[in-house]
This record gives structure tokens, C-alpha cells and sequence, in this order.
């Protein structure tokens, strides 16, 4: 099946990192969100990092043009429905994931492929609850989404060949690597590493180290690109919850019990980066650790 239209649903980092390559790789792409204001920031986003691309000669003026041209930013989840491919990439909860695919359902093509690009929930239940599970894959992209190379994609029990290799073949086109993982929760990249973050709460917790030296030991004792604590901030504090209440939930073992520091962190609202305080404060000139 060829795919040439794409709606994405939820305009927050991961949503407008999403737009953004798909209208680079020649894709038609619908953006929709429920909130103007996340529109019109994900619309500014996509352009200041496309512009970033040809500062650094990474693509032409004329790419960037198009790529933009390619992009309709909508309140309109109707205009999402109707396009070959729909990427869900709101709020990681499952009730609103749920109520995302009832309101699409209406608008949607009978060929319309329907993904999640959720971090950590059954892609068979959200399956489940659609009138297409055959058409419905997990597509779980990284954060950078114009930067990381990976791509996860989860079947769920009843997705099709088709379906799997339709949305192969957009990971392909997009220059990215697929990797295969099974539908049990938070699959392979956030089975891993969330855990290893939660740990990093659990070590700030208990006082073993403060923010900075977990950070510094995490990146210059095993070479990590961020340290775990900044890395959190830059996911999202409410996604690692999400993400972790999933494991805790899904294999019901304690080792996934969710730090509590984390829960207060979220509590408070200090969601990281997107909030501007999590771990660090980033209101001033630099990130300041909040411990
Ligand atoms: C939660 C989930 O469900 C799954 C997940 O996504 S888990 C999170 C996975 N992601 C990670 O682990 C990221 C870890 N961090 C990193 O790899 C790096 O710190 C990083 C790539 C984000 C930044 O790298 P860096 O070397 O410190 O920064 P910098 O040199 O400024 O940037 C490198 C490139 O990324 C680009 N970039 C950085 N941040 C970006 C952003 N937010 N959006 C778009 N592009 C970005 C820069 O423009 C630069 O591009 P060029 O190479 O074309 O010049
Ligand atoms: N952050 C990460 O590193 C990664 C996240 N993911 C997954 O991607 C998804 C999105 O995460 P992320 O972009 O970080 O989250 P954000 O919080 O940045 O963005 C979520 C967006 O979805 C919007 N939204 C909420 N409810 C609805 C709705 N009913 N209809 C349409 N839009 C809605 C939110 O609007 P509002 O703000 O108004 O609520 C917000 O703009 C999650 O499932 C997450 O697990 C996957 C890979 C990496």
C-alpha cells in the first residue's frame, strides 16, 4: 500500500518532531492538537529546526520551503482521520489515547493505517477498541525524532503483513532503522531504559549522589550521550510515571515500583524541560539542579 498522506494527532515534542521528518521525506502531513497555543509552538518549532538543518547545510532553503509547505497545523482532528496514515502522539494515558481513536473513527479512510507512537501501552487493547486492530501498529519514535536513528515498531496480536510493511517502508523512506519489538509493555527501548532512570531517582532519593554527580557519573563513567536525570527532564517527567505506572501494572513486579520522588516531581507540576522545572531549572541563563 502506498502511504502519501500522513495525520498526526498531539502537537506536543514528540508530535512536531514527527511532522517535521515527514514533510522533509515529501509526505502531505496534518498536525492536529486540541490546543491552538501547542499548534502554533510546534508550527515555530519545526521551522526553527529546519532552519537550523540548512544553517548547517544539512538540507537547502528550497527543502525547507517545501518540507513547511507540506505542513497543515489543525484543531480539526476530522482533517488528521482522512489521510493514509494516522500517528496517535498525544498525552501518554490511555483514556485519552482511547477517546483519540473514538473521535477519529468517523473521519477515517477505510484504508486509513491507524498507529500509536505510545512509549510503554498494549498496542493490542488500543487495538482492540478500534474497528481496524488488523490495521493498527505500534510506531514509537526517539526523542529527537529529527535526530535519532530508531524507529520501534510493535504489532499487536491481530496486525497485518500489510500493515507492518506499509509502515517499513515509511521508516525506510524516512532514512531511519526499524527494530522489531513484541507487544508487551514499554517493549524494548523503555523496558530498559526507564528502569534505569527510575533507578537514578531511586540513588537521588536515598542521598547516594545529587543531581550534578549522578548526571556527571552516568556521562563520564559509561559514556552516555545525557546523564539520567537530564535525560528524564528532557523526556518528560509525567511520561517516565506513565511509563513506569505501565511496568508496574503490566508485570506486576515490584522492581518497577515507580520512585516516590518521581511522583512528587510530577505532583508539583515540575514536568522538566517542557514545564521548565523538573530536576534542573531551566528558567535562568543555565539549568540549575533543583537537589
Ligand atoms: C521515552 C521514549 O518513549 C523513547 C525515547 O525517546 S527515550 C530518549 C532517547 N533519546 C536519547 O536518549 C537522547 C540522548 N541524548 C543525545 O543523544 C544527545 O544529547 C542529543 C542528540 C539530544 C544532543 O546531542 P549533542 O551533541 O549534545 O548536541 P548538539 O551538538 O547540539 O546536537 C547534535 C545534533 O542534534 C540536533 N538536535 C539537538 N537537539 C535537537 C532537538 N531537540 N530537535 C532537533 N534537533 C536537535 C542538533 O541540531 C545537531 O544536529 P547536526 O548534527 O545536524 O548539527
Ligand atoms: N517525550 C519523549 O521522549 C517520548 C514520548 N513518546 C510518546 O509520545 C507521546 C507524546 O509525548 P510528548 O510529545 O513527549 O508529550 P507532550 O506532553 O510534549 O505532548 C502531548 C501533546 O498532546 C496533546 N494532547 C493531549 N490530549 C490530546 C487530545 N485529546 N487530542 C489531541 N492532542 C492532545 C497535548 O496537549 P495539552 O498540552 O493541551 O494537553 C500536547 O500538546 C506519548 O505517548 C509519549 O509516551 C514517545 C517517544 C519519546
Amino acid at each position: 500500500m502506498d502511504i502519501s498522506t500522513i495525520g498526526i494527532v498531539g502537537a506536543g515534542q514528540m508530535g512536531n518532531g514527527i511532522a517535521h521528518v515527514m514533510a522533509l521525506a515529501g509526505y502531505s502531513v496534518t498536525l492536529s492538537d486540541v490546543d491552538q497555543d501547542a499548534l502554533d509552538k510546534a508550527v515555530a518549532l519545526i521551522e526553527k529546526n529546519l532552519d537550523r538543518q540548512v544553517s548547517r547545510e544539512k538540507i537547502s532553503a528550497e527543502e525547507r520551503d517545501s518540507a513547511l509547505s507540506r505542513i497543515t497545523a489543525t484543531l480539526d482532528i476530522a482533517k488528521a482521520g482522512a489521510t493514509d496514515l494516522v500517528i496517535e502522539a498525544a498525552t501518554e494515558q490511555e483514556a485519552v489515547k482511547h477517546k483519540i481513536f473514538e473521535s477519529l473513527a468517523p473521519h477515517l479512510l477505510p484504508h486509513t493505517i491507524l498507529t500509536s507512537n505510545t512509549s510503554s501501552i498494549s498496542i493490542t487493547r488500543l487495538a482492540s477498541r478500534t474497528d481496524r486492530p488488523e490495521k493498527f501498529l505500534g510506531f514509537h519514535f526517539m526523542n529527537p525524532v529529527p535526530v535519532m536513528q530508531l524507529v520501534e515498531l510493535i504489532r499487536g496480536i491481530a496486525t497485518d503483513k500489510e500493515t507492518y510493511e506499509a509502515c517499513m517502508a515509511v521508516v525506510d523512506r524516512l532514512g531511519k532503522t526499524a527494530a522489531s519489538a513484541e507487544d508487551f509493555p514499554a517493549f524494548i527501548v523503555n523496558r530498559i531504559l526507564v528502569p534505569m532512570i527510575n533507578e537514578a531517582v531511586y540513588t537521588l532519593y536515598e542521598g547516594v549522589g545529587n543531581v550534578r554527580s549522578i548526571d556527571l557519573a552516568m556521562k563520564l563513567g559509561a559514556n552516555h550521550p545525557m546523564g539520567p536525570l537530564e535525560l528524564a527532564d528532557f523526556i518528560g517527567l509525567d511520561t517516565c510515571l506513565a511509563i513506569m505506572n505501565v511496568l508496574h501494572d503490566g508485570l506486576a513486579d515490584t522492581k518497577y515500583r515507580p520512585c516516590p520522588l518521581l511522583t512528587k516531581y510530577v505532583e508539583a507540576g515540575w514536568l522538566g524541560r517542557k514545564t521548565k522545572r523538573g530536576f534542573y531549572d531551566y528558567r535562568g541563563d543555565e539549568p540549575v539542579p533543583t537537589r
